[in-house]
């Protein structure tokens, strides 16, 4: 299902100023989260810069990138993330199915750590829910990428809630309540240079729309990221020094009933040289219920989605895009 709206033909991705909206006044906050909001509503796509996440912090977390993926098959398939259902793991080249053939990519997936026996999973059935799985041999990964980086990410990931959450005239800290052990998935990605030629069935990632609510997306310095407009042009997402992408994902545009858009985007790495990114999907907590939002509702507006809850969302969108997955359904 798609969840486009009825967007700008725009031409290109607006930057952002998130540092206003972290350190400034009330009314730099507003003007921020205006700017924000619009581009939710017209783009479903935005730069932000001033975050507070140190160059340094992100250029070790590429390194560790790098080791990870230099690593022999044999070993990364140790944890190939079709050995649990939880979505965490290796994801070898092909694997993902956003372009016919298979994805010209590789990925490394975590998520909130959990316990094996996470109450939420044991006593309620949160699939997802449980501990991540960690290369072996890679010494002070884990520390960089987790408990470095990803802790990082979700704190300016609760940090831009709030400014979503005045976009679309609720109170600020109203997401707060219901992202207190959200999923939260980050994933390193991989793309090989890209033969010259381009079948269109096989892109580094394919034609596609995220799954939750929104991504903060790192890239590293080759290009290769593009994003639909409602023209159906491609328009060119490049990486720019000390940004991250924000964009907006289904779930988000589900919730506002289609006020958020979320926007088709794909990668082609044309670069001829090997290409790197790093982005953090975002929702909230397993059971909450995804159910129209009231200020995104009026008489020309009516709701158009019914309630879902949020985990029970996620799982089905991974069971259609992930090969693991659909060999379990069909046992
Ligand atoms: O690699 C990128 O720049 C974007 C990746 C992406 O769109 C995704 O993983 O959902
Ligand atoms: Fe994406």
């Amino acid at each position: 299902m798609s969840y486009e709206g009825k967007s700008l033909p725009f031409s290109e991705i607006p930057l952002v100023d998130f540092g206003r909206f972290l350190n400034g006044n009330d009314k730099d906050k507003v003007e921020i989260a205006e700017q924000i909001g619009s581009a939710c509503r017209n783009v479903g796509f935005f730069y932000i810069k001033n975050h507070g996440i140190s160059s340094d912090l992100i250029s070790r977390v590429y390194e560790q990138a790098r080791r990870f993926f230099s690593l022999p098959i044999e070993e990364k398939m140790l944890i190939y993330i079709g050995l649990t259902s939880l979505n965490r793991g290796y994801t070898p080249i092909y694997e993902e199915k956003l372009s016919l053939k298979g994805d010209l990519k590789e990925g490394f997936d975590c998520a909130n750590e959990l316990e094996e026996n996470d109450v939420d999973r044991v006593e309620r059935g949160a699939q997802l829910h449980g501990p991540n799985v960690w290369p072996k041999n890679l010494q002070g990964f884990k520390e960089c990428v987790y408990d470095e980086y990803y802790l990082s990410v979700l704190k300016l990931a609760h940090r831009l809630l709030k400014s979503f959450a005045l976009a679309l005239n609720l109170p600020e800290n109203y997401f707060e309540s219901i992202t207190q052990k959200p999923m939260g998935t980050l994933r390193l990605l991989y793309y090989p240079p890209q033969p010259p030629i381009i079948d269109p069935d096989q892109l580094g990632c394919g034609s596609h729309t995220d799954y939750e609510c929104f991504t903060l997306l790192s890239q590293s310095n080759e290009k290769g990221l593009q994003v639909q407009n409602v023209l159906g042009e491609w328009i060119e997402a490049p990486p720019i020094d000390g940004t991250f992408v924000v964009n907006i994902g289904d779930m988000m545009a589900r919730w506002t009933n289609g006020v958020f858009i979320s926007t088709v985007h794909r990668v082609i790495n044309t670069s001829g040289r090997e290409r790197y990114s790093i982005p953090f999907f975002f929702g909230p907590d397993y059971f909450t219920k995804i159910e129209c939002l009231k200020t995104c509702i009026n008489e020309k507006n009516p709701p158009k989605y019914a309630p879902i809850t949020a985990g029970d969302y996620l799982v089905s969108r991974f069971n259609d895009t992930y090969k693991y997955r659909q060999v379990e359904d069909t046992l």
